[in-house]
């Protein structure tokens, strides 16, 4: 599955000039407020019609202004999902979820109503209004209402931004099955690091109506300098993880990785099972020599791979542990009397209770046919 993009289009005085290609399973837009990204996305969706370029997904030509197509937004079979739920308000939730699968043609439909329903988690709320829903419960809705139309690609503009902590915690691991066990692929707007961090495959970084930089989410993350400056401090690196086991007496779990052995506040997952880490940068602690007598339980041998100037007194520290980068932020003062440079063999230094909710990600994965 493949979105390609290459378009060019005025509003008012904002320029979005933006050209990316992705064959992620879900592919972030970030950026700050007015970089572009909802015009991007509207482009695709085909609610703007760019005055140049290209859009095609998976080979399927949607835009190209040199030979004159546009198709309409109704024959795109994009789904939309946006930051409010837009449910019908005088429709049960069934009803709602029964209206997304008129757009799907009989012959191109997938993942039945029953599916999407175990998948989302809203069976008990079938019989209800929205008007009687939570706002992560509404999302959920929509979410399906979107999948039962059978879309070819599904666009999410900034879903979780109306709901507080507590209902994004809660509706995180449903995307992420979403993500996991549908065929659809995924356009996703956010400006959250640890969302985009927890959720996505690539990204894709705007700004002033331009693409920064695109690519696998763990070599984005590890770019600080792409960061909006309230946002560095939840910069770091991404790992892909597995649970190698657990320790019921301690509440602790342990996690396999190329760079080493990750110790995290308990997990329930399986052994075996996939989980995604982020590591701040802050959280990181660099050692020229193997630590003794330290309560910090993740020690991961690396060699200093770069030194980049971060903000203020800090440098940013890409440590390779074992083809993995772990990022480090540490003072110029400490590079200094550690003698940091790049080649230099090191220790990075994680404490287990920096893992919380918002950076550690095992998803419960269930069969959904689609
Ligand atoms: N119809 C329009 N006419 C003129 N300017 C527009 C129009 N629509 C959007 N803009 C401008 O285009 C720029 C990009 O807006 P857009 O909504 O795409 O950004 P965004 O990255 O999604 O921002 P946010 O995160 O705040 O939603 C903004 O400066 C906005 O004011």
């Amino acid at each position: 599955m493949s979105v390609s993009v290459d378009i060019g289009h005025h509003q008012g005085s904002f320029v979005l000039d933006a050209a990316f290609e992705s064959t992620g399973r879900l592919t972030a837009l970030f950026g700050p407020s007015g970089s572009g990204k909802t015009s991007l996305i509207n482009a695709i969706a085909g609610l703007i019609r760019p005055q140049r370029g290209r859009i095609a997904v998976d080979g399927r030509v949607l835009v190209d202004t040199g030979d004159g197509v546009f198709i309409p937004k109704h024959k795109r079979r994009i789904g939309m999902v946006f930051q409010d739920a837009r449910l019908f308000p005088h429709l049960s939730v069934a009803a709602n979820l029964r209206y997304g699968r008129w757009f799907a043609p009989a012959a191109e439909r997938y993942g039945d109503i029953g599916a999407v329903v175990e998948l989302l988690g809203i069976g008990h709320l079938l019989d209800r209004r929205p008007a009687g829903l939570s706002g992560g419960e509404k999302q959920r809705v929509a979410i399906g209402r979107a999948l039962l139309a059978s879309p070819r690609l599904l666009l999410m503009d900034e879903p979780l931004a109306s709901l507080d902590e507590a209902r994004k915690t809660e509706i995180l691991p449903y995307i992420e099955r979403l993500r996991d066990e549908t065929k659809v692929p995924i356009v996703y707007v956010s400006h959250s690091v640890a969302e985009v961090a927890r959720l996505a495959s690539d990204v894709v970084v705007m700004a002033q109506g331009k693409v920064a930089a695109s690519g696998p989410t763990a070599a984005i993350m590890q770019r600080l300098d792409l960061l909006a400056h309230e946002e560095r401090g939840e910069g770091g690196a991404v790992l892909d993880t597995h649970v190698l086991q657990h320790d019921q007496r301690f509440g602790m779990s342990v996690l396999g990785s190329p760079a080493g052995e990750i110790h995290v506040p308990y997990l329930q997952a399986a052994v075996g099972h996939p989980v995604r880490l982020r590591i701040r940068a802050r959280d990181v602690m660099i050692a020229t020599e193997r630590p003794q007598g330290l309560s910090a339980l993740n020690v991961l041998a690396g060699r200093i791979a770069a030194i980049e100037p971060g903000e203020g007194a800090a440098v940013e520290v890409r440590i390779d542990c074992n083809g993995v980068a772990v990022m480090a932020r540490v003072t110029r003062q400490s590079q200094h009397a550690l003698s940091l440079a790049p080649g230099l063999d090191v220790f990075a230094v994680i404490k287990t209770v920096s893992f919380d909710e918002a950076n550690v990600a095992a998803t419960p994965r269930a069969e959904f046919d689609a």
